[in-house]
């Protein structure tokens, strides 16, 4: 099979159907046979367990025992011999149950018997899928099964690349691998890249291809391609929507739904359940499950690209002792291929990921599937949970439900029949982060910023999720949450009500429905509607309602208020086109509060209609001017004593004579007496004159206090020696503290030897940094009590231990015996 990249040429002279004809004389004898096999296939006896069963091209016979696969899957055995027939299909089989070769094998064997080959050819099949990485996935197995013999031109479109390299190859492609977005960008820019003669059409992932987020761009790619074609359709969850099939053209499709009888939607391998987690809680119980399955390969699901780079970003800095990636469709491309070799390659790892990750990708022996945030449906959760449990091997999953969720997630669950069963976390074993999380986010502010953006982007998603019988936004305790991220407060959520902002709600809405896939083609997307471009310095300062940046914003604008003296909502809004963008969201951020010591006029510019004043005049006891509040909770925090104090009169400060008469502390002499005196230059001169002489006759006195100081140190020095101390050469130890004796030894032997001794006991021990003190860790999630027990007497046998005397490694037989004698006593 011929890889991608070659250069384009103009198109061919002859017909494709001369060509064809030509090459199928040029192989006469092998496809007629082939041909004659097929038709001869039969399909209702299902009697075919083996691929060696099936009429297959030499090419795929070798590619197929290249890769070790001789028996096949039920999925295989039922739709592989219907689509080689040339069936349309609609094949639904659990995840893992190896799908991808249910369609890889009819498409290089229908090709292979048409002769559809070659650059003249023009592409024969065209294979679509929701992500980029599974696009690569497919066009890896493709490859590996395609390059013993077969002749086709395989390419990968998936976005991300240059668009000019990939024309040029593309126009003598035989088979083609791609995402919607860039296969339809190219189908209507790449001169030369023709698709009369496709034969096969193949959805993979078809229910998400066929779902909304896709929609536009899968019209606009079959109203390019032949209606006379084969088309397959492919999915764990497969919808059988006769407007889909309507618009996809299928001619009776055949129905290839293998595991529909089965008691379980999920493989039989997986254990699957849940816990009841509160969302205040999710993060501790995570942070705990890694902290036990350390040996683990896991992927654990978060519903948006903010809250993975969150929980990624801080978990790192926690050293969690196993090693975390993390996968979005934000990333660069690069950095997703590189994310998921890695994980592939692991022996274990822990993957934070959106539901990028959730469809289609084939990561060998994942252990656990841990779903974090609530999957928005059923299919999602079984997309998600079959990332593990895959092709017959074992796998578990876990599913994180708040207790407002449970009763409605537990329903759908079972409608579709997902057994899923209640486990509980053995709440002793459980660690909490919360303050190590706070001491980061205190200490750097770009992971406060991830934060409050994960928390903004979270309750966005849970308002915007339209089954309000599991994610109601009243049934969470945000300040809690916010509080579990390591935020000092919840970030404050305004949600509009007016009738507008429901129209924009429901674009948003779609918009979240396809938060990843559409992260796949948003580079499609984005290219379509032109934006005006926007610099680092417009994001930072867009940042204004996340506390991050926002004072620095705050003083930009207000400047730009007082030159203008109006501090309408407009001005405020306008500065730097920025918060429009807000308005323009169904939900925006409200402004906070400001602290006590924060300006009170930044408020002023945030109402919303604050060109006249409004709100009522109070008077505080002891200011000069009377205030204007405009709300309770202003009201309340200007008559706190704090504010009391910095509106009424400071007083003035006044001296006593020995009279008892008061005085200011400076008073200016009476200007007659003054003038008596002599001329005012003498006066200085007189003053100067006689403060010299206090200066003088003090600095005698400081040097006879250090003098009989530095003698009596010496003499305490003295009787310590005297009485047997040992006291250093070098210089006074200022606090009296305990001296360190100069015996040319590694002065930090002992305190390594301790800190050597205490890293066997690192992992039971985390230091809580804002107390300063070492509190024990919570115990593993499964750990039984015997271990418990083992595990504390251990420690009482090193605490026994520390108290040993350190000796130096014995040599000789002398110093062992010594050793012994010393540990003994
Ligand atoms: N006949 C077979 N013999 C041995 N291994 C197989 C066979 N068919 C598929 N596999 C292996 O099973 C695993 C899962 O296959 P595949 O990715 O095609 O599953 P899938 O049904 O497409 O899953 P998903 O629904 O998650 O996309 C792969 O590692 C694949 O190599």
């Amino acid at each position: 099979m011929g890889a991608p990249g070659i250069t384009g040429r103009t198109r061919p002279t002859k017909t494709k159907k001369q060509a064809s004809a030509q090459k199928r004389k040029r192989e006469d004898v092998d496809t007629e046979k082939l041909e004659q096999a097929v038709a001869e296939l039969d399909i209702k006896n299902g009697a075919h367990k083996d691929f060696s069963d099936l009429p297959l091209s030499e090419p795929t016979k070798q590619g197929l025992k290249a890769s070790h696969f001789s028996v096949m899957t039920d999925i295989q055995s039922k739709a592989i011999p219907l689509a080689l027939k040339g069936h349309d299909i609609l094949g639904a089989a659990k995840t893992g149950s190896g799908k991808t070769l249910s369609f890889i094998i009819p498409v290089l064997e229908n090709l292979y018997r048409l002769q559809h080959v070659g650059s003249d050819a023009g592409l024969g099949a065209l294979i679509i899928s929701p992500t980029r990485e599974l696009a690569i996935q497919i066009f890896e197995v493709l490859c590996k099964l395609g390059k013993h013999g077969h002749m086709f031109a395989a390419g990968l479109v998936i976005g991300g690349k240059s668009l000019e390299s990939e024309r040029q190859a593309l126009t003598r492609m035989n088979i083609l691998v791609g995402t919607p977005g860039r296969i339809l960008q190219h189908l209507s820019q790449t001169v030369g890249f023709m698709v009369d003669d496709l034969k096969m059409l193949v959805l993979d992932e078809a229910d998400r291809i066929l779902d909304m987020g896709f929609q536009r761009d899968v019209d606009a790619i079959i109203e390019y391609l032949p209606k006379e074609r084969q088309t397959l359709l492919f999915s764990a969850t497969q919808s059988k929507k006769v407007s889909d099939l309507a618009r996809l053209s299928l001619q009776d499709p055949e129905y290839v739904s293998v595991h529909a009888e089965d008691k379980s939607a999920t493989p039989k391998t997986l254990q699957q359940n849940y816990i009841l987690c509160p969302l205040e809680e999710k993060l501790d119980t995570l942070w705990s499950f890694i902290q036990a399955s350390k040996k683990s390969k896991i992927v654990c699901f978060f519903s948006s690209a903010k809250t993975v780079r969150f929980v990624y970003e801080s978990f790192r800095h926690m050293q969690p002792g196993i090693s975390l990636l993390h996968l979005h469709g934000r990333q660069k491309q690069g950095a997703r291929l590189d994310v998921t070799a890695k994980f592939a390659a692991a022996k274990s790892a822990c993957l934070f990921a959106t539901d990028v990750a959730a469809r289609g990708l084939d990561f060998p022996a994942v252990d656990f599937v841990i779903q974090v945030d609530c999957p928005e449906d059923v299919d999602t959760y079984i997309h998600r949970v079959g990332r593990t449990a895959r092709y017959n091997r074992e796998g578990r999953g876990i599913l994180f439900l708040a207790p407002s969720e449970e009763e409605g997630m537990l329903q759908r669950l079972e409608a579709k029949k997902v057994p899923v069963e209640l486990i509980n976390v053995r709440q002793k074993k459980k660690q909490s982060i919360k303050s190590q999380l706070v001491h980061m986010l205190f200490k750097d502010p770009e992971l406060k910023y991830l934060a409050q953006k994960a928390f903004v982007t979270y309750t966005k998603s849970i308002y915007l999720q339209r089954n309000k019988s599991i994610f109601n936004i009243k049934n969470y305790d945000l300040e809690a949450y916010a509080a579990s991220l390591g935020l000092p407060g919840a970030p404050k959520i305004k949600f509009l009500k007016d009738d507008a902002s429901k129209q924009k709600k429901q674009q948003s809405r779609q918009q979240l429905e396809v938060p990843e896939s559409s992260d796949d083609e948003a580079d499609q997307l984005e290219k379509k509607t032109a934006k005006p471009v926007r610099t680092k310095y417009d994001r930072m300062f867009e940042r204004q309602n996340q506390d991050v940046l926002a004072d620095h914003y705050k003083k930009l604008v207000k400047d730009d208020d007082d030159d203008k003296n109006t501090r309408d909502e407009d001005d405020f809004t306008g500065a730097t086109g920025a918060t429009k963008a807000d308005d323009d969201d169904f939900m925006t951020v409200k402004r906070r509060i400001p602290a006590d010591g924060e300006e009170e006029d930044q408020q002023e510019g945030q109402d919303e209609d604050s060109t006249a004043p409004r709100g009522k005049m109070i008077h505080l006891q002891g200011a000069s001017q009377p205030l204007i509040v405009d709300s309770n909770r202003r009201e309340k925090l200007l008559k706190s004593k704090k504010k009391l104090l910095k509106y009424m009169d400071k007083g003035r400060k006044l001296v006593y004579d020995e009279d008892g008469n008061a005085h200011e502390v400076y008073e200016l002499e009476n200007e007659d007496d003054f003038r008596a005196k002599g001329l005012p230059e003498e006066q200085r001169q007189k003053f100067i004159e006689a403060a010299r002489e206090v200066v003088a006759q003090a600095d005698v006195e400081d040097k006879a206090t250090a003098k009989a100081k530095r003698k009596e140190k010496l003499r305490k020095r003295k009787e310590r020696e005297r009485a047997g101390h040992e006291v250093s050469d070098g210089e006074d130890d200022e606090d009296g503290g305990v001296q360190i004796p100069d015996t040319g030894e590694d002065l930090l032997a002992n305190f390594r030897a301790d800190a050597e001794y205490s890293d066997d006991e690192s992992e039971a021990e985390i230091v809580d940094e804002d107390e300063g003190k070492n509190k024990k860790k919570a115990k593993k999630w499964f750990q039984s009590d015997s271990e418990d027990e083992e595990r504390s007497s251990k420690k009482r046998r090193k605490g026994k231990k520390s108290n040993a005397p350190v000796v130096q490694e014995p040599e000789t037989l002398e110093d062992m015996e010594a050793l012994a004698a010393g540990l003994l006593g």
